[in-house]
């Protein structure tokens, strides 16, 4: 697997015409294998915009380059091979397999009724060891629990093999075992990665870049310990951020008290 630069030009959202905006005009870079973190409160427009890096609704205006060619415009097959998502909210697959599941991050390199051979098999294989899921790899998907699947959602985006990954909130239900894990897998994967978090010490950890949206407004991009000053996170959040370093590894720390009126 290989990033791709991802490149958003202005690129705007509203439910429908004439309608206020939802996303106002936001423009970034992602440079090849780089991981973006994009945070900010509840309601900021962190999953619209993840949706128009998708493919899942198209931007109002404005454009969406995957090392220089429209992600809008390209034929859908070509924009799964380029794009895959793992979203919060994962529509249960009734009757499926993890293995079953996690195989369908193949379909966008199937040509016609063609079947998966042995090296789509094999990919199987290897993103179900990645992701720790040999064991449960027969069992029905709709018996796991919530982390379990998260689980089977990245291992079936990265069967995918992406050049570019979303991920809408990736530890929401996992143990702490797991967070670490997956957020590790983040960090060492050769892919260019967009990935929405609520937790800003844990996006400081992992993330190249971080993009800040409040109100649907971007207010800042930037390296983390350029972007994430006690100001704007006190401002953009309303608590009072505290920013320290930790010993012994020196990183920056946040934490967050309400402020005292
Ligand atoms: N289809 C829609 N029609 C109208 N409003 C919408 C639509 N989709 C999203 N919104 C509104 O847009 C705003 C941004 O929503 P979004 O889900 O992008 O926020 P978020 O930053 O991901 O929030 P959270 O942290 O709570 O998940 C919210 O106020 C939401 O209610």
């Amino acid at each position: 697997m290989s990033g791709a630069a991802l490149c958003v030009n202005g690129v705007t959202w509203r439910p429908r015409k004439k309608a206020p905006l939802i996303l106002h005009p936001t423009s970034f870079t992602v440079a090849t294998g780089r991981v973006l973190g994009v945070v900010g409160p509840n309601g900021a427009g962190k999953s619209t915009l993840l949706r128009l890096l998708y493919r899942f609704q198209a931007p109002s205006s404005g454009t969406i380059e995957i090392d220089g060619a429209n992600l809008w415009t390209m034929p859908a097959r070509l924009a799964a091979q380029n794009v895959a998502a793992v979203l919060q909210e994962q529509a249960a697959a009734f009757g499926l397999s993890v293995r079953e599941i996690v195989a369908l991050g193949r379909s966008p390199h199937l040509t016609g009724l063609a079947k998966p051979g042995p090296n789509d098999r094999l990919i199987v294989d290897q993103m179900l060891d990645l992701l720790d899921l040999t064991h449960l790899a027969h069992r029905d998907f709709g018996t796991l629990s919530g982390g379990e699947r998260q689980r089977v959602m990245v291992a079936r985006a990265l069967t995918q093999q992406p050049k570019v990954l979303v991920l809408d909130e990736p530890t929401n239900h996992l143990d702490i075992r797991h967070q670490l894990e997956v957020l590790a897998l983040i960090k060492q994967l050769d892919l260019t990665i967009v990935v929405s978090l609520h937790d800003l010490n844990m996006a400081a950890n992992i993330c190249d870049e971080i993009l800040m949206l409040e109100d649907g407004h971007p207010r800042g991009f930037g390296a983390p310990d350029d972007l994430l000053t006690e100001a704007l996170v006190s401002n953009t959040f309303r608590v009072d951020a505290r920013r320290e370093r930790l010993a012994p590894s020196d990183a920056h720390h946040l934490s967050f008290h309400l402020p005292t009126i």
